[in-house]
């Protein structure tokens, strides 16, 4: 499928954009490396049996602290793909500001195949074997949901975690990604979609860039084709949809792939596939050949959001998409890049695409370790006194605001409002500053190298200012 590893191939990409920097060799082989791979075996207990289950945590760089990455549960998962994956998670941090550095975890299951009972098991042992080693803790390494983990599983990792740390204030910070009743944040479940739905329409109102693929400039009215109908998949659907006024016009997921040419509904096939088990069949659709057929369609936008290689050498140059968001993990090869890029399309990277999950993340970790709730703090800063004052500075200047504007600007805004505002102006700015690394040097000729090279310039200098220790 591809030529290289998932992690030669990050490598590869980071290669490539080290070039455009000035920093010493030595540095970018410190930059690149993964610090420490934690590989482990545990045994579970399946009714009279024993199974041996394989499952890894590696923190690719600590310039800064905590380490920062979710947990994939899948028959996929490797060292090879744990590692890329925790390499993109340094530069998806340094991209976004957030101040982190990257880390990832993996268990080689099938989460399909296991009870929810087995699945407690499974994660709460992994989570004990993270303890023992220090690799997991509010200021050491703090996991997330990945791909087949969600917030249930996230729940059980803060349960182990504080059952083995008696005593820890701050044990709720050991994990995101938790539901709101146990530490969690408004807004976390949505985050990855939302924010690629943020890049995307970023991306569609630069004038000179939507000229240059022969597109109108704004997202609405844009098609869409979305593969994996996961969390970051539905969330970007639903959001494009509801809020961009895209037209999803095809599915690819596990079972099968649909077509409709004037949208498929998005949320009605949410509930088709909940009650049916399947997107296959849904009312007023046509079902394509293979599971991968709705990649190939004609469209504005594709986004890929199940698993990393899906588009690659056998299948780049079917790829008729103008604009391709990367929201899963390396799902384009390098070899498949090479293609793409020929043929003029803009690929936003994975890097930056996804980092909305990180970012969010990240507020959910400033509130567990302050151990306040983010609107009970602004109720404390709300007075009448500040809401006449803003309206004098309106009537002054005779400037209006709308309600959400107002509501932000008098501290009445409640969490989900600063975590949703929050999320678009980190998407927006990291944008703007990737856009702007890939305009200065003509040498850089895509988003992906001008992505690396603002990464690594950023995280470069921490390390410089660090210096080597001992
Ligand atoms: N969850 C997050 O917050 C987050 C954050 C950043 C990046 N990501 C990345 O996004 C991707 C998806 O993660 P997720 O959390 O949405 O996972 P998920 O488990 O919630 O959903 C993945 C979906 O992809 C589908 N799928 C699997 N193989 C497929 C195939 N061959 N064709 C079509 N569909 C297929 C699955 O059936 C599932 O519905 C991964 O690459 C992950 O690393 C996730």
């Amino acid at each position: 499928m591809s030529n290289y590893s998932f992690f030669e191939g990050v490598e590869k990409n980071f290669d490539k954009a080290a070039k455009h920097t000035d920093l010493p060799s030595g540095l970018l082989e410190q930059i690149k490396g993964c610090n420490a791979v934690f590989r482990m075996n545990f045994p579970i207990k399946r009714g009279n049996d024993i199974e041996v289950i394989e499952a890894y945590r590696v923190q690719h760089s600590n310039h800064r602290s905590p380490t920062k990455g979710g947990i994939r549960y899948s028959q996929g998962v490797n060292q090879d793909e744990v590692m890329a994956l925790a390499a993109l998670m340094t530069y998806k941090c340094a991209v976004v500001d957030v101040p982190f550095g990257g880390a990832k975890g993996g268990v080689k299951i099938n989460a399909r195949e296991y009870s929810e009972e087995e699945l407690e098991k499974i994660t709460r042992r992994y989570a004990s074997e993270l303890v023992r080693k220090n690799f997991i803790g509010p200021g050491m390494d703090v996991p997330a949901p990945d791909y087949g983990t969600g917030p249930r599983e996230m729940a059980w990792i803060m349960d182990t975690y504080a059952a083995l740390n008696s005593g820890e204030i701050d044990a709720a910070g050991c994990v995101t990604g938790k539901p709101v009743s146990q530490n969690g944040i408004q807004g976390r479940t949505e985050a990855t979609g939302r924010g690629v739905y943020y890049a995307v329409r970023e991306a569609c109102n630069h004038e000179e860039d939507m000229n240059a693929l022969g597109l109108t400039t704004g997202l609405k009215g844009k098609t869409m084709v979305i593969q994996g109908l996961g969390n970051v998949g539905s969330f970007t659907g639903k959001i494009s949809q509801d809020e961009g006024d895209v037209k999803i016009i095809g599915v690819a997921e596990y079972e099968g792939s649909i077509y409709k040419e004037d949208g498929l509904d998005i949320h009605a096939l949410l509930d088709f596939r909940a009650k049916t088990g399947s997107i296959v069949g849904f009312p007023g659709s046509t079902t394509l050949e293979h599971r991968s057929s709705a990649l190939e369609l004609e469209c504005d936008i594709l986004v890929p959001a199940a698993l990393e290689n899906q588009i690659n050498e056998g299948n780049a140059a079917d790829i008729k998409a103008k604009i391709i968001v990367e929201a899963a993990n390396g799902p384009v090869t390098p070899e498949a890049e090479e293609v793409l890029l020929a043929k003029g399309c803009l690929i936003i990277p994975d890097m930056y695409a996804n980092a909305g999950g990180v970012t969010v993340s990240y507020f959910e970790w400033l509130k567990n370790l302050s151990h306040m709730r983010f609107g009970r703090m602004q109720k404390r800063f709300e007075s009448n006194r500040y809401e006449l004052l803003v309206d004098l500075v309106l009537k002054m200047t005779g400037k209006e605001l709308n309600a959400g504007e107002r509501k932000l600007l008098t501290f009445g805004a409640d969490e989900v409002d600063l975590v949703r505002s929050g999320l678009e102006e980190t998407m927006i700015n990291a944008y703007n500053g990737i856009r702007n690394t890939w305009k200065a040097k003509p040498e850089i000729k895509d988003l992906r190298t001008a992505a690396f090279v603002y990464a690594i310039e950023k995280i470069g200098s921490d390390y410089t200012a660090l210096g080597i220790w001992p």
